[in-house]
């Protein structure tokens, strides 16, 4: 057969995936090459990709990047050397073959291989492990272009990295691109299928994510700005009281984790954890690290591979295990509440005591409303300011300077001040641009087949944001490793309005995703984060400790990044601190 295409495949250091990107091809070449390239490839696994490579290294063909131009005779001498390197390199395709066997076997070491390393802090002991993925696929997005496609076990993904494509595709076509994967661990094992944040695109997400958006629409959120103003303010006094005024070194993390946890109590729930010794904390916050690592959008080979969901396997124990738990602590809150509602007692209104009102006429069950609250529950994190500012005196330098010339020293900045503090709103988009804790958003699903600029995307394709390489393209954002606020100066929009610009290129960031599924608490996110920050600003100076650098290049989390654990000095900045807090 002869067919006609132009594209390029490439290699994996990983076997058994393989990558086929094809540029500017009419959609029946593009359809033929693809087919015939799985064919060959197929037929001598995994292991041909690899061989394909070295022939790409040793210059048999003259570019990289237009391997396959003209007709198919470059392709049939390609499978011709195949055959022939299977033969003469048969040792080796034993070798490689037990290599694929052992990581099909194990999820565990498929992580551990390629996608965890094993980082140690400064006295060498083991600290949690993080994913290396990100800088390969930042690799391959700019090898291959910013729309690539890779197949992970049984699973065909399209990495998108071009803001231009990712509207064209999550917007303008989001009636197409708006599903979700029903990946065997998170969407089957963790939610039980019925979570907002994994249902596909149908009725049951039309019905959860309207009932989501009853908590968390922006006339809701005005309801509860009380809330994330009280505990903003609870945070600062929590910091300085641990913290010792200064003196003692203090981890924020968990602080942090407290006031993001106590607002979604408060709304899901209507109650909130009164100190951090309180068990609901350690517990939800561990959960929710739970959750993070268990979901990399493709690090389960768990869920690409069908053999593997029936071996016994430790992430899907892990699973079963963190779906149990969700179940008992949120389904058991929501139980918690009937029970009371039954018994005559005043509940305070929240998004349960609405689930419960309308839960016949919305069809809800117990594992509906569990699994919605779950989403909740797990949704927030924001620690990578607290990590990265004290490695910047002269950034903070700079908010401070802007802080007492709008607010002054005689009381906390409010969400009021926001228009007027352009350097520290800044701040807040600069944190988000260098570390997004969504770094691949939450992947969506195609649910028909579409052929974008005459590539073929076939239906349930998934489709990865791939907000790394687009937060750190160096025509958006010039020497974009730097940590530079002065960048977003000019940018006076809230992140909720810069998502709707007409054009997509003036974004700000994609941290809260795109198009119909992007996250409906966008707004109650952007306020919780403004008032934590502005305020940490506005009481601190934090400061390394000089034998303890932060390392940010660690992290902790798949599908959702957090710093690993690290401890700053925080100082107060003047007298008025505690005065204001009325800890005096
Ligand atoms: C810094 C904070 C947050 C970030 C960075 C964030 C980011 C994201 C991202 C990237 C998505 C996927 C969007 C897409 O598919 O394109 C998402 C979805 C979602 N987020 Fe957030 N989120 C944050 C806070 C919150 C909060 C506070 C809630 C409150 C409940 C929330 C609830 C949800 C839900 C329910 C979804 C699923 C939406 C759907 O699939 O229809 N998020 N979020």
């Amino acid at each position: 057969m002869v067919v006609s295409f132009n594209g390029v495949v490439s290699y994996s250091p990983v076997p058994n995936l393989r990558f086929y990107s094809f540029r500017n091809n009419p959609y029946n070449d593009c359809t033929a090459g693809s087919e015939s390239i799985t064919a060959a490839v197929g037929r001598h696994t995994c292991l041909s990709v690899l061989f394909l490579e070295e022939r790409l290294d040793s210059h048999l063909l003259d570019d990289k990047d237009t391997l396959f131009e003209g007709n198919a005779s470059a392709f049939r001498v390609m499978s011709y050397r195949f055959i022939i390197h299977t033969k003469d390199n048969y040792q080796r395709t034993f070798v490689f073959a037990l290599l694929v066997a052992v990581l099909l076997v194990s999820a565990k070491v498929w992580r551990v291989l390629f996608f965890t390393r094993f980082p140690v802090d400064k006295y060498g002991n083991s600290i949690p492990p993080g994913p290396v993925g990100l800088p390969i696929l930042d690799y391959w997005a700019k090898r291959f272009g910013p729309i690539y496609s890779l197949w992970l076990g049984n699973q065909l993904f399209m990495m998108i990295s071009d803001p231009q494509i990712v509207k064209d595709l999550m917007v303008t076509n989001g009636a197409i691109f708006s599903s979700r994967k029903e990946m065997f661990l998170k969407n089957q094992t963790i939610f039980a299928g019925r979570g907002i944040t994994v249902t596909p695109y149908n009725n049951r997400w039309r019905k959860h994510r309207r009932l989501a958006m009853t908590a968390l629409n922006p006339r809701a959120v005005d309801g509860y700005a009380h809330v994330l103003d009280y505990e903003a303010t609870v945070l600062i006094k929590e910091l300085l009281m641990y913290g010792k005024d200064g003196g003692v070194p203090i981890n924020p993390q968990p602080h942090i984790g407290r006031c993001s946890l106590n607002v979604m109590l408060t709304v899901t729930f209507g109650l909130r954890t009164d100190s951090i010794d309180n068990p609901l904390v350690a517990k939800a916050l561990r959960l929710s690290r739970e959750f993070m690592n268990c979901t990399g959008p493709v690090s389960n080979m768990t869920d690409f591979v069908p053999l593997l969901q029936r071996l016994p396997n430790c992430m899907v124990e892990r699973g079963k295990r963190l779906h149990r738990e969700l179940v008992e602590t949120y389904g058991g809150m929501v139980d918690d509440i009937a029970t009371r509602i039954k018994d005559g007692e005043h509940v305070p209104d929240c998004l349960v005591t609405n689930l419960l009102q309308v839960k016949d006429e919305e069809e809800l069950d117990y594992l509906d409303m569990s699994m919605l609250c779950s989403a909740f529950m797990i949704a927030a994190i924001m620690q990578w300011f607290s990590a990265l500012i004290p490695a910047h005196p002269e950034i903070q330098e700079k908010a401070h300077q802007e802080l007492d010339n709008v607010v002054g020293r005689s009381r906390l900045p409010t969400m009021d001040d926001e228009k007027n503090l352009p350097y520290i709103r800044a701040i807040i988009k600069e944190v988000e641009r260098c570390h997004n804790p969504f770094w691949l958003g939450n992947p969506h699903v195609s649910t028909q087949d579409f052929t974008y600029r005459g590539q073929f995307i076939p239906k349930d394709t998934v489709l990865i944001l791939n907000t790394y390489t687009m937060h750190h393209d160096h025509q958006r954002h010039p020497d974009p490793f730097k940590f530079n606020p002065d960048r977003y100066l000019n940018d006076s929009t809230l992140s909720s309005e810069s998502a709707n610009l007409p054009n997509v290129m003036e974004r700000d960031h994609w941290m809260f995703g795109i198009g119909r599924r992007i996250c409906p608490g966008i707004w109650v996110a952007e306020r919780e984060i403004f008032l934590v920050i502005v305020r940490m600003l506005w009481a601190f100076r934090m400061e390394e400790i000089p034998d303890e650098p932060i390392d940010l290049k660690e992290y902790d989390g798949l599908s959702g990044r957090s710093p690993v654990p690290f401890r700053i000095q925080m100082i107060p900045r003047h007298a008025k601190v505690a005065q204001v807090l009325g800890l005096d």
